[in-house]
């Protein structure tokens, strides 16, 4: 069996962080496992409270997964702070970690900040080097190449200029924009873009997670990058044309929706 290493925060109402991470991955029938950098309390309406690991907790995690049972791939989600993610980066190098898909987790969609803003410096210095895609969604990207993305024009020129600085495959993911769902991935120059039409459905808390472990998943079962990301975007519809409706506010997905 394969085994694929969550790294991100916990979501107490299941539907976002290492708790959809774990549930793409029993989907995707690999062995998961978590490293939680973070306690949050949220639920479908918002974030109401963050605890965060202390920096020897998340070592010592680590230690544990990597020196037991060696992850096949590893995501990355929410990191928070800068202390945290130098952490992070210093024992996926100790370990040498293969397979690293960065989502750059930075705001809730209800718009609570899940990274410290002394963080991001770290997140492009110490993590963004080692990872070998990364998923930011809209407005990740337009913090990462510091101007605003309304089209699939603008998608493009955002993974030009982060590609200045980041030598991983750049997946910009289009859940954001108003028509359609398209997202970009961008290979060392070459463009190739995964597009569905939008599904109608409000419910889209930890679509970001689930997508990137869903790519981890593919990796670590040996496909190449493209392959990953295709297979994980058509779980990515399916989860949510399943049509779960839970919560009173933005409700999480179907994950065991092929099961
Ligand atoms: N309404 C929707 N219909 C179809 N796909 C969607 C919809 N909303 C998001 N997605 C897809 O979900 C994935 C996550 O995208 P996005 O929502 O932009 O990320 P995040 O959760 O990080 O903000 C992408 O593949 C995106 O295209
Ligand atoms: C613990 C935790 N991690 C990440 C997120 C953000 O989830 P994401 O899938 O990027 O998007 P939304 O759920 O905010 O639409 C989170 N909420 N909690």
């Amino acid at each position: 069996m394969k085994k694929v290493l969550t790294i991100a925060g916990s979501d107490c109402s299941g539907g976002a962080g290492i708790q959809a991470d774990l549930k793409t991955m029993t989907a995707h029938k690999v062995y998961g496992m978590s490293v939680i950098t973070a306690l949050t309390a949220q639920n479908t309406t918002g974030v109401y409270g963050i605890l965060e690991a202390g920096t020897e907790f998340v070592a010592n995690q680590m230690d544990c997964v990597f020196t037991d049972i060696v992850p096949d791939a590893v995501k990355i989600g929410m990191v928070s702070s800068a202390p945290i993610i130098e952490t992070i980066a210093k024992k996926l190098t100790e370990y040498q970690a293969k397979n690293i898909v960065l989502d750059p987790v930075m705001v809730s969609t209800s718009g609570s900040k899940l990274l410290s803003d002394d963080a991001m410096d770290a997140l492009i210095t110490k993590l963004i080097p080692l990872a070998d895609i990364i998923t930011p969604n809209l407005p990740e990207a337009e913090c990462l190449c510091g101007f605003s993305i309304h089209t699939k024009e603008e998608m493009v020129r955002a993974a030009e200029a982060i590609a200045k600085f980041c030598k991983a495959a750049i997946l910009i993911k289009g859940g954001h924009l108003s028509d359609t769902a398209d997202d970009l991935l961008y290979t060392a120059g070459k463009t190739h873009w995964f597009s569905s039409s939008r599904v109608d459905n409000p419910n889209t808390h930890g679509t970001g997670c689930t997508l990137s472990s869903a790519i981890a998943c593919n990796l670590a079962m040996g496909y190449p990058a493209e392959t990953s990301v295709e297979h994980a975007k058509n779980y990515i519809t399916g989860a949510l044309q399943a049509g779960l409706d839970l919560g009173k506010g933005s409700g999480p997905l179907d994950h065991c929706f092929d099961l």
